[in-house]
């Protein structure tokens, strides 16, 4: 049996008195990958917000463990130092702040955190040119301020490559493929399938069964109205393309 990285009981989560997640269960461990789907505004980045610990969403009700640990107890650094990775379905720009100093500076904080000694500047700087190639991101950009001046394909190549430098234990990638060309949807789902072992999983939010013809998920889950109502394998993503979604809703 694997074990478990992620389970979610009964999240109740609102932002601004706003009730969004109203009783979400969802289990995910080591070795998986899980696809959320579902109509707009349904809560899916708000699942991504209330995990990462983003200001402003506040778990009203349920539990969730994270590798052992209660999550919620954590502040959104912690949460990242225990090895979970929220690729951002906007990613921010951080002017003035190099990827490469932003990359080390985080991988330092996590090897600290976790009682290891630094990242060398030789064996950092193997790892970016090895894991860049992963996403096939140019090297010109690993020097350049956070995603500042990127397109929207290096940006999502680029949180993928972040991924690959912080090897967290459980990714959730919100939307990596809206936005991407195809030859980018396919370098990023190569990307995604290679970071990807027995050890670490991933959750992808994702609005077309396209990207799951490139990362096959082993669950498929419907999320609406803030509730997990349905999940099924690959097969269910197919049925939702062509069906949508108001045979589950209605
Ligand atoms: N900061 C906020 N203030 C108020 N309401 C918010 C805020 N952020 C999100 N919401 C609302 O929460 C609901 C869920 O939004 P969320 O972004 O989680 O949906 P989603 O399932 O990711 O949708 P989409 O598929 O369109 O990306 C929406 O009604 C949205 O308007």
């Amino acid at each position: 049996m694997s074990k478990t990285l992620l389970n979610i009981e009964n999240l109740h989560a609102e932002i601004e008195d706003k009730q969004i997640l109203k009783g979400l269960n969802l289990k995910v461990n080591a070795g998986e990958i899980h696809a959320i789907m579902g109509p707009n505004g349904a809560g899916k980045s708000t699942l991504a917000s209330v995990l990462s610990g983003r200001d402003g969403y506040e778990m009203t009700e349920g539990k969730v463990d994270f590798d052992g640990t209660d999550l919620m107890e954590l502040d959104p650094d912690e949460r990242a130092k225990e090895g979970l990775f929220l690729a951002f379905q906007y990613p921010v720009e951080i002017p003035g702040v190099s990827n490469i100093n932003f990359l080390r500076t985080a991988l330092n904080e996590i090897r600290e955190y976790r009682k290891e000694e630094p990242v060398s500047a030789k064996e950092f700087m193997t790892m970016v040119r090895e894991r860049s190639q992963i996403v096939e991101l140019d090297s010109k950009l690993a020097s350049r301020s956070v995603n500042v001046g990127f397109s929207g394909g290096e940006k999502k190549r680029n949180e993928i490559f972040q991924m690959a430098m912080l090897e967290p234990k459980l990714a959730i990638l919100d939307e990596t493929d809206s936005g991407l060309d195809i030859d980018a949807l396919r370098i990023v789902a190569a990307g995604v399938n290679k970071l990807k072992n027995e050890n670490n999983a991933v959750v992808l939010i994702t609005h077309y069964q396209r990207l799951l013809d490139y990362i096959k998920p082993d669950f498929v889950h419907v999320l609406a109205d803030g509730k997990i109502i349905k999940t099924g394998g690959p097969e269910l993503a197919l049925e939702l393309e062509e069906k949508g979604y108001d045979w589950l809703t209605k």
